[in-house]
């Protein structure tokens, strides 16, 4: 494809992405569908369609109008590239611009929903503005070296071996950041023999303040994928079990695990009263995911007030329900992928008055401005 074929295709996918359809199926229907694109057309494609939601105002005032034409015209001109020289009408190209359409120039806005920035600017202060603009670019790839199997230097070794090259990440010191080969991860000797994992700096960081050493028996009681679980075992040496209220979500576990040179026990919600308590239940539930915005713009737009309440219930609900599982010297953790505080802090304040059961010991939080995702984690202990 040529690269104006491609701008032409993003427009194409943008148009029912911005009627509501998920990206990522309107991404993967299309990839299916053209055969004739190869994967390094179907990656620019990806990225036109990402940029533009990333800067889904800008790109629109940019362009002079909401829709995929206009977001990739004003795109381009947030990248310093003349949209005339793209959109020609020859080939597969875009039709040429109208004079209309000639006529914008480039122009910045807050690329976030309207009814979230009051949120935003509550939650960050100062970094606000900082926070904001880092939304607008795309993260890097960063990798968890398994410190069951290796050290972060040995997998840096292996990895630059087979062409993919890392720096390490201050975050963790399990945390590499990738800074060439990154499409060639997943076909990597070093990650399918489970030295490394994708998992972003933060949620390395966080796991890192769990208390590993001391606990025995970890719950991971919102495993998901088990990204989290298989960190936490790469650090501690007891028994790991894994739930979720969605079995389904626990499904590449098994797998992954495996890869990991972990033992991790799947537990259904009807088992976990008969197991003996936990020296350590985490919960990483589930969140606005506003920390994980750059990796996935599409959530951004498609977040509501209503669907953030919801979750705001849900997270206190999940937080009054795994405390049940705690031994009585054991730890309850908390984290979200959040960079709001109705998510975070506040919400950690609202459990520990509700329940009067528990004390603080530590909590942190990180930002894009760390080199990580958004993400917020809290450490609990009984009075
Ligand atoms: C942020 S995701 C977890 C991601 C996972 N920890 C990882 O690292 O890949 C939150 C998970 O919480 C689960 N969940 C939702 N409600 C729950 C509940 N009441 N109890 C336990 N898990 C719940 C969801 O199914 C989802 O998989």
């Amino acid at each position: 494809m040529t690269p104006a074929a491609r701008v032409q295709t993003a427009i194409e996918l943008l148009d029912p992405i911005l009627a509501g359809e998920p990206a990522e199926r309107v991404l993967t229907q299309w990839a299916r569908a053209s055969r004739f694109a190869g994967s390094k057309d179907r990656a620019a494609v990806r990225d036109h369609v990402y940029d533009a939601l990333r800067q889904r105002n800008s790109a629109a005032a940019s362009g002079g109008g909401e829709n995929g034409r206009a977001l990739m015209i004003g795109l381009l001109r947030l990248q310093g590239i003349d949209p005339e020289s793209i959109f020609s009408g020859e080939g597969y190209a875009p039709s040429a611009l109208s004079s209309e359409e000639m006529k914008g120039a480039v122009s910045k806005a807050i690329d976030l929903p309207e009814w979230i920035v009051p949120e935003f600017k509550s939650s960050l202060g100062s970094d606000f503005e900082a926070v904001e603009a880092a939304l607008k670019d795309r993260a890097p790839v960063i990798l968890r070296a398994n410190l069951r199997k290796t050290t972060r230097a040995k997998a840096t070794e292996a990895l630059s071996g087979e062409g993919i090259l890392t720096k390490s990440h201050t975050a963790s010191e399990s945390a590499l950041e990738v800074t060439q080969g990154a499409r060639q991860i997943r076909n990597s000797k070093t990650y399918r023999d489970g030295l490394v994992e994708l998992q972003d700096a933060a949620s390395q960081a966080a796991i890192d303040l769990l208390p590993m050493d001391e606990v025995i028996r970890t719950l991971d009681y919102c495993a998901g994928g088990g990204g989290k679980l298989l960190a936490m075992a790469g650090r501690g040496k007891g028994a790991f079990f894994a739930h979720d209220a969605i079995e389904s979500r626990l499904r590449d576990l098994p797998e992954r695990a495996k890869r990991a040179g972990v033992k991790a026990r799947v537990l259904k919600s009807a088992d976990l009263t008969k197991q003996d308590p936990f020296d350590l239940v985490f919960c990483d539930v589930p969140c606005s995911g506003t920390g994980t915005w750059r990796r996935d713009p599409d959530a951004k737009w498609k977040l509501t007030r209503e669907s953030l309440d919801k979750t705001l219930s849900l997270q206190l609900k999940i937080l009054t329900e795994a405390q049940n599982f705690v031994s009585k010297d054991g730890y309850l953790s908390y984290a979200t992928c959040s960079l709001l505080n109705c998510e975070n802090r506040n919400q950690i304040d609202r459990f520990l008055k509700q329940s009067g059961e528990w004390n603080l010991i530590d909590d942190h939080s990180w930002t894009p401005l760390d080199g990580c995702d958004g993400f917020y984690t809290a450490l609990l202990k009984r009075c």
